[in-house]
């Protein structure tokens, strides 16, 4: 049986690990088991109930350490690390969501499988990032933490997901590397990091879009940096989403092949891809000026958004499509692409946005050439911690030529919501 062992200097000198080492390999924060053992395959009872599942090509890590597009970007490096990071979580949710999706477990409501692709896709971003990008300390500001896995009773499914872990790694090939329990708490919580004005933070949502997720829907792994308080690299991977536009499609696939990832730096364009690794297009929002041909995404929930609002907004532009409904940033991607012209998001009172639900997204769609502001048309502000804090009302996105009036149509729904009669 495999030792558990911190990664020591010592034992990176003669393990496998230093004789192939993985490009710029550092010393991971985490313990790790050493040599490689062999895989068992994962443990829960949905795998175990489902002798044949319809397996789907595997999105290609490996194939996303190309060199980069902005290679003569400052942050070139940790892009290819973050397509890389994002391409393998990919690969984790995607096996998880068809095993959830074939054993209808979300009609029993067990989150189980919810939970373990959540925290696998986390380990797995956290793992990446910390062997692929060398220059300076780590940090990251992530969604999940590990203090219910540390709780008694939680020991079968900490099982599952280091076995998933493991597998998942193993399956891509890599890196050489398998983590112990105790390194598999430890990644996750590598993304208790409180962000902020300075330095560098990785800003990462290991799915966004949970509820689409659990449905057989769309979801993302998004994952951002933060230099010095501002968004300078997204990366967005939607392994439901069609390779093609989904207009008019109400966020269903067309059939065609779906996983997509879509990527951003500062300064260099956005760019989209498939999961399984073909070339980088640039991308860019669509050319719309008149609001009456243009269509507008908004969330598939009802509750993360006041629907009476943003049919408010449509109506006043003279919006004539109907809604198209989609969860998680695949929204943002979508409208990155040109596949629809405006994302409206009103969150019920109360509701705080988080930094990882919008990072990722609000920088592929400016780099796309679009805008992302808060309804009172403020840049959204992503140095004030965990939260976007001071956030006026909602989000919107949009073109250039577009903004002023959804602006304009943004600020009267929102005083004739204000002026309504309360309900009570
Ligand atoms: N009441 C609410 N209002 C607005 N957003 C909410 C919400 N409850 C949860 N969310 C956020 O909405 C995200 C999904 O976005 P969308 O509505 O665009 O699909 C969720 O991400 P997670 O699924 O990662 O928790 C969660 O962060
Ligand atoms: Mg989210």
């Amino acid at each position: 049986m495999a030792a558990r062992v911190g990664l020591s200097h010592a034992l990176l000198a003669s393990s496998s690990l230093a004789r192939n080492p993985p490009p710029r390999a550092r010393l991971l924060p985490y313990p790790t088991l050493l040599p490689l053992p062999t895989y068992r395959r994962s443990v829960s009872a949905s795998a175990s109930a489902l002798p044949s599942l319809r397996r789907r090509r595997p999105f290609a890590a490996r194939a996303m350490s190309q060199p980069p597009e902005a290679a003569g970007s400052p942050y070139a490096a940790e892009l290819a690390a973050a397509k890389k990071a994002v391409a393998l979580a990919a690969r984790l949710c995607q096996t998880v969501q068809q095993e959830l999706v074939q054993s209808d477990v979300q009609s029993k409501a067990d989150k189980t499988p919810v939970t373990v692709a959540d925290y696998g896709s986390q380990i797995l971003v956290s793992l990446v990032l910390n062997m692929e990008v060398t220059s300076g300390s780590f940090s990251m500001v992530a969604e999940e933490d590990s203090e219910d896995l540390r709780k008694e009773g939680a020991e079968e499914i900490l099982e599952h997901i280091t076995d998933l872990v493991n597998e998942t790694l193993a399956e891509d090939g890599s890196f050489n590397i398998s983590l112990s329990q105790e390194g598999i708490l430890s990644a996750i919580d590598s993304g208790k990091s409180e962000g902020g004005p300075s330095g560098r933070h990785w800003v990462l949502d290991p799915i966004d879009g949970t509820k689409g997720f659990v449905r057989g829907g769309q979801y993302a792994i998004a994952l951002a940096l933060l230099d010095e308080g501002k968004v300078v690299l997204g990366v967005l991977g939607c392994p439901n989403l069609p390779l093609t536009s989904i207009c008019n499609l109400n966020g269903n696939s067309s059939g065609d092949q779906t996983g997509v990832l879509f990527s951003a730096t500062i300064g260099c364009g956005a760019e989209v891809q498939s999961l399984d690794g073909s070339p980088p297009q640039k991308i860019s929002v669509c050319s719309i000026d008149n609001p009456v041909n243009a269509s507008f995404f908004e969330s598939y929930e009802g509750a993360h958004n006041m629907r009476d609002v943003t049919g408010s907004i449509a109506e006043k532009l003279g919006v004539q499509a109907p809604p198209v409904r989609i969860d998680s940033q695949a929204k943002y991607g979508a409208l990155a692409r040109g596949d629809g012209a405006i994302y409206l998001r009103f969150p019920h009172k109360g509701y705080k946005e988080k930094i990882w639900d919008h990072a990722a997204g609000s920088i592929v769609v400016t780099e796309a050439g679009g805008i992302v502001t808060d309804a009172s048309g403020k840049d959204l502000d992503f140095s004030k911690g965990r939260c976007l804090d001071d956030l006026d009302t909602g989000i919107v996105a949009t073109n250039k030529q577009l903004m002023p009036s959804l602006l304009k149509a943004v600020q009267e729904a929102i005083k004739e919501k204000n002026q309504a009669p309360s309900p009570l």
